[in-house]
């Protein structure tokens, strides 16, 4: 085809829906009636207003028309120049297009390139903007957002991210209203999530913050400059090995210090394929916004299954996260009266939705996200689950199958599902065929769990490429969802034989040949892990000379701390990988050295010391017993061979816990499957179940290995693997930030 032919055509249908009216379906309502105090909230006006007024007149006086049009991006697959494409993502305003470079020929195959990102270098601070100017090795982020070929040499990749104070729905959303045709900015700051006002945390006023897509080999860079007032930050990410990077897996008191409030902190590292995730790792500011997507593609011919698809778009990151309607610092501890712990109010998909407020019907109607697809294609989608609450998430798109291709970032032999369960951490690539009607079709993402009690759900669309916006069915609701079919982790976890109705992750296949020393009949170093709650009673909690953490759980208010091993993880003041030193060695210990006297709730800093290249395996036995309640483990550094995981197979045992799962080890019936053992970063033990995992010991250094329930951590449901010694690890870097106590001598004058 005549490539310029081809772009002329485009650009011009793209530009004639762009300037199209706004169709009336898609105004945009931002109301929403707060229960307590009927605030109203419209757009860029804020209405006090007093109770009892109908929801027409909230309608009628606060909508806001934007000119946000889906039709902009036409079809996903014919993109040939940067003018052609109006990114999804953020596609309010067109991405600038002095921003792209490097778009070389069109290729019938997204093994060719792909579109736009949905910001670019242009959307940093001036003093990242700088930074990559005056650097020519490095390379930005749009450049580095390419289809990957063997043999090209890889690149530097730099990112500079600032994160601030913000607000959804703020004056940011009156500059650039999305009818504005505003060529000048690439990225408009304006954050609508789910259409309800609130204060947020974001990271260049993105939500979710900037996507990280690179090939593998490449080498990331990222300048973050903390601009929280009072607030520390550490970003970690996830699924990212830091394999002689060890200094920079993000994780306060472990890895580093936290950045102080107006420091930039560089993290650089070497990338290994999938898809994975940033996030903050400090305080409770992931569940505020701080979080995006990281996507490691690699050339075709290394990826076992890349015969299966032929599109694996930037625009096709399914990200999903869990929302409030005020900061996460609400919920911690948590109170007592209006006690809804730590359920969430809303979700979203790629930081988009719509909100009904349970007590008025009343919903506000921001943009959906849509995902584009041409007939006849089949694509790679890359969905992660950056959920912080307990609740699973369960997504199921309207008529189309998922064949599941990889998980955690590893490739895995493909299956067909009709929905995916997944947990907090977790990450789980499919590929849709584009071989229904031309239409639009829902995606419904439900919150399982704890969140059916509040049954919040978020929709978005599949969408064919000259097809219609909207889809003919009725919205699925949280009672009435899409058909389920084959279920991807079951909640019953029945994982020890195969059924047809659904998949344990222990019944994935991996995709490639498994070291066979992990497979050994005995590991190395064996760890049983229990793990459970501490429940306060009130007047243990609250005595003179104590401030022990807590959180108010939901439900019927229980006070409670984690224990992994009887032990609840606390933070020492200093990094044990760059300031052991200044560490008492006392505030240290595991099951086997517990502090004299700790009683119930035993808190230091539990680090289980681990021989370098020995072979591990580790037992996580769930003794919280809450039904409803699976605790997702997710281990940095690693990914770990999934061995086997389940439930008792002892009919008597009603509850399991250490003493059972090691007489039923003894009598080798804890589930062991050595056939290509899946590999996974993060993994759900079923509830009253275990999970059994194997990994080799490559990677020295600090590795914190926690439940990925953000709540959890604050509490103590952590623990440190410390691999190797300080010998083995590369030398600390020049200038790194120390912290600690400050604690001299009384001068007395
Ligand atoms: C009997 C009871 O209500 N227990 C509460 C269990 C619990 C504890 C902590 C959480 O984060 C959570 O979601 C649930």
């Amino acid at each position: 085809m005549n490539h310029h032919y081809h772009v002329w055509c485009l650009a011009v249908l793209a530009t004639a829906l762009y300037l199209a009216p706004a169709p009336a379906e898609s105004t945009i309502v931002l109301t929403h009636t707060n229960m307590e105090n009927s605030t109203m909230f419209a757009g860029t006006r804020v209405k006090k207003r007093t109770g009892g007024e109908s929801n027409d007149q909230a309608t009628a006086e606060s909508y806001w028309t934007p000119g946000h049009v889906q039709g902009a991006q036409e079809d996903e697959s014919a993109y040939t120049q940067p003018e052609d494409y109006f990114p999804s993502a953020h596609g309010l305003v067109q991405t600038h297009p002095a921003t792209f470079s490097g778009f070389g020929s069109i290729s019938e195959s997204s093994h060719g390139n792909l579109p736009p990102l949905g910001y670019s270098s242009l959307d940093f601070d001036k003093r990242g903007l700088d930074e990559l100017r005056k650097n020519p090795e490095l390379s930005s982020p749009e450049e580095c957002a390419r289809a990957c070929r063997e043999g090209e040499p890889p690149r530097i990749c730099y990112y500079h991210f600032t994160a601030e104070l913000y607000n959804v729905l703020g004056a940011a959303c009156q500059v650039c209203t999305p009818n504005a045709t505003n060529t000048l900015w690439s990225h408009c700051q304006c954050i609508l999530a789910d259409g309800v006002e609130r204060g947020m945390l974001a990271v260049n006023r993105m939500l979710p913050g900037p996507s990280i897509q690179v090939c593998e080999g490449d080498k990331v860079v990222i300048d973050v400059l903390n601009h929280m007032h009072g607030m520390e930050l550490v970003i970690h990410w996830h699924g990212i090995h830091q394999k002689g990077t060890q200094y920079y897996d993000g994780v306060p008191y472990v890895t580093q210090c936290p950045i102080h409030e107006g420091n930039t902190f560089r993290y650089q590292f070497d990338t290994n394929s999938g898809t994975h995730f940033w996030h903050a790792h400090s305080g409770l500011q992931k569940i505020d916004g701080i979080y995006g997507s990281i996507v490691v593609r690699q050339p075709p011919s290394q990826d076992p299954n890349s015969h299966l698809y032929d599109y694996d778009l930037t625009t096709h990151v399914v990200l999903l996260s869990d929302w409030l309607h005020e900061n996460g610092m609400e919920r911690f501890p948590g109170r007592l009266a209006a006690n809804t712990g730590q359920d969430p109010e809303s979700l979203l998909i790629n930081g988009k939705g719509q909100f009904t407020d349970p007590n008025t019907g009343f919903s506000t109607n921001t943009p959906l996200e849509t995902f584009t697809i041409t007939p006849g294609r089949r694509y790679r989608f890359r969905m992660i689950n950056a959920l912080a609450s307990v609740c699973p998430a369960q997504i199921t798109i309207q008529g189309h199958p998922l064949v599941l291709i990889a998980t955690d970032g590893e490739p895995i032999q493909p299956v067909v599902v009709n929905t995916i369960i997944s947990f907090s951490g977790e990450r789980y690539d499919f590929i849709i065929n584009a071989e229904q009607p031309v239409g639009a079709y829902w995606i419904q993402v439900r919150g399982l769990g704890e969140c059916g009690n509040k049954r919040v759900q978020q929709l978005a669309i599949l969408r064919y490429a000259r097809g219609p916006y909207q889809p003919k069915s009725k919205a699925p609701t949280y009672d009435v969802g899409l058909p389920q079919g084959v279920v991807m982790n079951p909640l019953d976890a029945v994982c020890d034989r195969p059924r047809t109705d659904a998949i344990c992750v222990n019944q994935l296949k991996n995709a490639k040949v498994v070291d066979k020393g992990l497979l050994q009949e005995r590991p190395d170093v064996k760890i049983f892990l229990p793990f459970k709650f501490l429940f306060y009673r009130p007047d243990e909690l609250f005595q003179p000379h104590q401030y022990n953490k807590y959180l108010v759980a939901p439900g019927g208010g229980d006070h409670v701390i984690s224990l992994v091993d009887e032990i609840s993880y606390t933070s020492p003041g200093s990094p044990m990988i760059s300031q052991i030193d200044d560490i008492p060695p006392e505030l240290f210990c595991n099951g086997d050295n517990k502090p004299a006297n700790c009683g119930r709730n035993c808190m230091c800093s539990h680090k289980v010391d681990i021989p370098r290249h020995a072979v591990v395996e580790v037992v996580l036995v769930d003794e919280v017993q809450q039904p409803n309640l699976s605790h997702p483990f997710h281990l940095h550094g690693y990914s770990f061979n999934v061995i086997g995981m389940g439930r008792s197979p002892d009919k008597n045992v009603k509850k399991i816990n250490l003493k059972h799962a090691l007489d039923l080890d003894r009598r080798g019936l804890l589930d062991r499957h050595f056939n290509l053992p899946p590999l996974k970063d993060t993994i759900a033990v079923p509830n009253n179940g275990y999970v059994v995992f194997r990994f080799r010991a490559d990677n020295p250094g600090y590795w914190l290995f926690h439940c990925h329930f953000l709540f959890h951590i604050v509490i103590g449901m952590n623990l440190v693997l410390h691999v190797g010694t300080h010998a083995d690890l590369p030398p600390v870097p020049e200038n790194f930030p120390r912290c600690g106590d400050f604690l001299p001598p009384v001068s007395v004058h």
